[in-house]
């Protein structure tokens, strides 16, 4: 299964990272950082209109390569989803079928005020301080690939490092999960990541098991207006868009059409 092969590559490509920086330089780092405009992706998440989260990706498992990398100009992305006032931009960190990295959510952080969000498959606290350290203000972590021990010591160390945290779930059962591990957000993939097909009717049934006051993000597959009014109609507080706005040459234009400001 896919899932099994993206944390196995997951697990080699951070043990060589730790060879280069061992957890205790990177604890040291974290200490430097300045406290500030923590949590404030939260705040934005809880007002009326939806939020959208503008994700910068090349590549994925089920599209390949999405942008070529002569087109991956993510320093300019990165401007184009700031004017256009994202609520978060989303880098794809996992090196090996995302082909993503921490330095580009490094580049991006350092341009930007806008809060980042590192998209990776978190399973081991060096990859927490490591978001910290290159300026994430969110994390991704993934019900699927954590046990519930795992899942409650990673959100609090997320806490205390000022991170927010969505929590992906895709069924039922991983919705009760996140939901006893205390998420404040928690992220429904359209997409199964055992066969890749998309389904929003999965999205709006689970909506109704996640209590109202825990924000509710919609992730994948997302690609016009209809979409989005959709996901709006059943209470979705943000959205998480990646290969539609990665495909658009205009993508202000694109992400005023899904707001519906044509
Ligand atoms: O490109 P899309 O279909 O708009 O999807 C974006 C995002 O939801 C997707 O990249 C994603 C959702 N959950 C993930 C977990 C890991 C890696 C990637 C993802």
């Amino acid at each position: 299964m896919i899932l099994d092969d993206l944390v196995n590559a997951t697990q080699q490509n951070m043990l060589k990272r730790r060879e280069k920086k061992s957890l205790n330089s990177l604890k040291k780092e974290v200490n430097n950082i300045p406290s500030s405009n923590t949590f404030s992706f939260e705040k934005n998440l809880n007002q009326s209109n939806i939020s959208i989260i503008a994700e910068i990706k090349q590549a994925s498992p089920s599209k390949g390569q999405i942008v070529s990398p002569e087109k991956f100009n993510y320093q300019q992305i990165a401007d184009d989803y700031k004017n256009a006032g994202v609520d978060a931009i989303s880098v794809l960190t996992e090196e090996s079928y995302f082909k993503g990295s921490l330095g580009i959510l490094t580049d991006v952080a350092a341009r930007n005020d806008i809060p980042t969000l590192r998209k990776d498959f978190i399973i081991d606290p060096y990859m927490i301080y490591e978001a910290k350290v290159a300026g994430a203000q969110i994390i991704l972590l993934i019900v699927a690939i954590l046990t519930d021990d795992k899942l409650g010591e990673y959100l609090s160390l997320a806490d205390k490092l000022g991170l927010s945290v969505i929590v992906e779930a895709h069924n039922d059962e991983e919705i009760k999960r996140a939901v006893s591990a205390r998420a404040r957000i928690i992220g429904v993939n359209n997409r199964n990541l055992k066969n890749f097909t998309v389904d929003f009717n999965n999205t709006i049934r689970l909506r109704k098991l996640v209590p109202a006051d825990i924000l509710f993000i919609s992730e994948s597959g997302i690609k016009n207006r209809t979409d989005v009014e959709t996901l709006e109609q059943n209470g979705v507080n943000g959205i998480l868009v990646g290969e539609t706005f990665m495909r658009a040459t205009d993508k202000i234009a694109k992400i005023n059409q899904l707001r519906g400001h044509e």
